[in-house]
């Protein structure tokens, strides 16, 4: 780069040269910043000498912004050298912003009497009021979600507690395959199977211990519950609740 230039303005000024002073023989170019006639242009003032600088300069970056560019000029200009940052005080400091129309209501006074709320909207279209919803109120709860009141000692707790006991829930001795039309003999509350998932239990110790009641539960009594009980609360777990009332599994009519 040095090269270059020492190139270029060799060729610039011996041309120059050799109109004016044929005698010289090393050009020199000489930048000076605008205020370099100032009192305080002399740290801005800038000598580039061609001749002075050896050839293994090509490895010294130039300086940026250049030494003579109009940053380093502004730069000086506006912040005079030695002169420390001025901490500004209170009348110095832009004022605060007027106080906003809420802040100054009167207590007691509505809004819509002062023909329209500060914020511009219009009284009659009822001010800061909350506007109409449009959406739906939620549902009532149907009645068939309730749950019933179980009588004393027959929680949930209870329930676990009976299931691991060790009694006789299920009034099988042996698991066995179930067609629909024998599930469907057992359909009094006493003697009430119901297949879930596939697996036939004997619900009638269960019961009494049923949050949802009796009567829900004997709507699935002799026959196949699945849909209803996924539909009325599928995060039960029957496998687990009813374990201890297995009976068997329900297969197909042809399949006894
Ligand atoms: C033998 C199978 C069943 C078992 C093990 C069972 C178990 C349960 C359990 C644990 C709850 C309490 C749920 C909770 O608190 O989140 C419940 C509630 C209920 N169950 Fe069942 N249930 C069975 C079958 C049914 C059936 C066939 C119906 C018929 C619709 C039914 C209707 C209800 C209702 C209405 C509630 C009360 C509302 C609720 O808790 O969300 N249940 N049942």
């Amino acid at each position: 780069m040095t090269s270059y230039l020492r190139n270029w303005l060799w060729s610039g000024a011996a041309s120059a040269e050799s109109a004016t002073t044929p005698g010289a023989q090393v050009p020199t170019f000489t930048t000076t910043s605008p205020q370099a006639s100032d009192d305080e242009g002399d740290d801005t003032e800038t000598e580039v000498n061609v001749e002075a600088q050896d050839d293994d300069d090509d490895d010294i970056a130039p300086a940026f912004p250049a030494l003579n560019s109009a940053q380093r000029a502004g730069t000086s200009s506006a912040k005079p050298a030695g002169l420390a940052p001025r901490i500004l005080s209170d009348t110095d400091l832009m004022p605060p912003p007027p106080l906003p129309g809420l802040a100054v209501r009167t207590p007691g006074v509505s809004l819509s009497t002062r023909g329209s709320s500060s914020l511009g909207v219009p009284a009659s279209s009822g001010g800061l009021a909350v506007p109409p919803s449009t959406t739906k109120a939620p549902p009532k709860p149907t009645k068939k979600r309730e749950k019933v009141a179980l009588a004393p000692g027959h929680s949930a707790l209870d329930w676990a507690n009976l299931k691991s006991s060790g009694a006789d829930l299920r009034g099988v001795d042996s698991l066995q395959r179930i067609t629909p039309s024998i599930l469907k003999q057992h359909n009094k509350k006493d003697d009430a199977w119901s297949a879930f998932y596939g697996k036939v239990y004997n619900i009638t110790p269960y019961i009494p211990f049923h949050p949802g009641g009796e009567k829900e539960l004997m709507r699935v009594a002799g026959r196949d519950g699945t849909k209803l009980f996924a539909t009325t609360h599928g995060w039960v777990n029957a496998d687990f609740m009813l374990d201890a009332c297995l009976v068997g599994f329900l297969v197909g009519e042809s399949s006894s």
